[in-house]
């Protein structure tokens, strides 16, 4: 479906006339397709389901997605290369349609709220969080993967993870799961209500509301349906469908985790209990992690 929408931006480009369910944007006969900065921002965190956030809302007719993650903000030799760069990074939309991109990177980055207010105060954005203990494993494991492909030696998780018996605080895949920590960041630039927190773990069981939360907070038309979604048995997680095509996230997605010991496992939830607590209070809401 990603190839058909392609196709149909390369149409209005050509100005034909749009006989596809697409919205407004679209209708008029000419349409003048170009690259716009985005409209909203995926900005983490990372392992929260943040790709398959970015598919999901693709399936919106007046959404458009940078496909690879762009990192402008948060890697200086992108960001020297001015806004100029940054657009042409992003996908071709009419007037009508938002353009989003995805960068987990950027949660967690120091200097990024303040250059995101700089482009556009009014961007808005989406941080979708998940159990900050699963997503330590999670982030873990793909570190662990990409060591083991390429013949790299590597510490077990529990190595990493604990000093003398105890949480070690300074292990980053630990401080990344400080979500109250850095949305603080965010929060010192931008006003909550342009924030909006998506569940990850929610997405991963059922992934229509949370798209449907989405859609009202970008003010998109409800054009996402449950019919987009199906569960892959084989996968074990929802794919999506869209025009008779049918499309599941790859295998970097829903990978099995390290293994990490009960009794570490309830320590880390230990250690996470103060810092998620200070993140509830901060969004107004509560998930029930560990
Ligand atoms: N529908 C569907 N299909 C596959 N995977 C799904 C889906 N929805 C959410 N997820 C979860 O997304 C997790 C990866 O998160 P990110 O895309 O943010 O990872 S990354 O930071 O971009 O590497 C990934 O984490 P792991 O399970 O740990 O691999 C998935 O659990």
């Amino acid at each position: 479906f990603v190839c058909l929408k392609e196709l149909r931006t390369r149409h209005s480009t050509l100005s034909f006339s749009s006989s596809s369910s697409r919205s407004s944007s679209s209708s008029s006969s000419y349409n003048k397709t170009q690259q716009r900065l985005p409209g909203a921002i995926i900005i983490g965190v990372r392992k929260g389901g943040t790709r398959a956030l970015l598919e999901m809302l693709n399936l919106h007719p007046d959404v458009e997605v940078a496909k690879a993650e762009v990192h402008y903000f948060n890697v200086e030799e992108h960001y020297r290369r001015g806004l100029d760069w940054y657009r042409s990074q992003m996908p071709l939309t009419s007037s009508g349609q938002l353009t989003l991109e995805k960068t987990p990177g950027y949660f967690a980055s120091p200097p990024v709220p303040e250059r995101v207010w700089n482009m556009n105060p009014a961007v808005r954005l989406l941080l979708i969080v998940r159990d900050p203990a699963v997503r330590l494993i999670s982030d873990y494991t793909q570190v662990l993967h990409n060591r083991l492909t390429r013949h790299k030696p590597y510490q077990p998780l529990e190595e990493l993870l604990l000093h003398n018996g105890q949480i070690d605080p300074g292990y980053k895949a630990l401080q990344r799961s400080l979500y109250y920590h850095h949305l603080t960041q965010w929060l010192d630039v931008f006003p909550k209500k342009q924030i909006h927190v998506v569940d990850g773990d929610a997405l991963i069981r059922d992934p229509f509301p949370e798209l449907r939360k989405a859609e009202r907070f970008l003010k998109l038309s409800p054009r996402i349906n449950p019919d987009n979604f199906y569960l892959n048995t084989t996968k074990g997680f929802y794919c999506l469908l869209s025009d008779g095509h049918d499309k599941c996230l790859d295998e970097s997605k829903g990978r099995p985790h390290a293994p990490l010991s009960a009794q570490v496992l309830r320590k880390l939830c230990r250690y996470f209990e103060q810092p998620n607590k200070m993140f509830f209070e901060m969004i107004g809401r509560s998930f029930s992690w560990c």
